[in-house]
């Protein structure tokens, strides 16, 4: 299947027998999947199963037992600038004086922080980075003066501000309300049609981003798999998948969403 992308763009992942194992355990087996360029992928399963071993995987911070791992058509290396990596409770582990803008700073001068002053197009880029996510009105607030939605705009405005084609978003929706967390899907979705950038997110609900999800990744029975989001929002597949009943209901209006019961 693909997703629109032109031909010559490589897939953003690719996993071929690929295992990964930590702590002297394996954590899941026999992946091999292909994630097409342009997709908007939930990466779903029970908590431990290994979502953010893939992200980890993905961004070269750990290595495969076995196989053979392509990211946008490359091997895996740390530091990659293609790849945008937002990791889980990432804002609540910021020191809590950073402004939003030298946070988004970070993201093109990296571990350069404070050491040097930016050039006008770097802050130019940090600029754009907020404007696009709606965070320009509180650029040169501290983060822990702002609510969790905007650190949330804040942390994806770092990821995306050197331009990465691929978005590892861990957990973004966690500790949102709802409107916040519509807020950041309409966010997401607005990042993929403005370009081709692929987006993988770790979710536990999946309800919030049901409307910009096209694919997903999930793990089951200790394997990963990927396949288009209606083959996955399913009821024997999310069953299995959380070993609890989950029903899936389309309303009236052909909204699609998800209950446990
Ligand atoms: N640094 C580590 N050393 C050893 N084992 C680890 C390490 N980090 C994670 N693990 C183990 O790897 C497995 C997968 O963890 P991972 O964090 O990828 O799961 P997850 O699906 O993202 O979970 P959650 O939904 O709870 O965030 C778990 O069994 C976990 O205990």
């Amino acid at each position: 299947m693909t997703t629109g992308s032109p031909s010559e763009t490589p897939p953003a992942l690719v996993l071929d027998g690929v295992s990964v194992v930590r702590g002297g355990r394996t954590v899941w087996d026999e992946g091999t999947l292909t994630v097409p360029a342009g997709a908007v992928v939930g990466v779903i399963g029970p908590n431990g199963a290994g979502k953010t071993t893939l992200f980890q995987l993905a961004l070269g911070l750990l290595p495969a037992a076995t196989g053979r791992i392509e990211v946008l058509g490359g091997a895996p290396r740390r530091g990659n600038r293609r790849i945008g990596y937002v990791p889980q409770n990432y804002t609540a582990a910021l020191g809590e004086a950073v402004r939003a803008r030298d946070l988004v700073m970070l993201g093109l001068t990296g571990n350069r922080f404070g050491v040097r002053r930016a050039t006008p197009d770097e802050r130019a880029r940090v600029d754009d980075a907020l404007r696009r996510v709606g965070a320009a009105g509180y650029a040169d607030r501290r983060m822990s003066e702002l609510s969790g939605g905007q650190q949330q705009r804040v942390a994806i405005a770092q990821a995306i501000v050197d331009d990465a084609d691929l978005l590892l978003l861990d957990e973004p929706l966690a500790n949102l309300d709802l409107r916040n967390s519509q807020e950041i899907v309409t966010l997401l979705g607005e990042l993929r049609r403005e370009r081709a950038v692929t987006i993988m997110v770790v979710a536990h609900d999946l309800n919030p981003l049901l409307p910009v999800l096209t694919d997903a990744v999930y793990l089951l029975d200790g394997h990963p798999h990927h396949d288009v989001i209606g083959e996955v929002v399913t009821e024997d597949l999310l069953t299995h998948l959380y070993g609890t009943r989950v029903r899936v209901v389309r309303t009236a209006q052909g909204d699609l969403f998800t209950r446990s019961g």
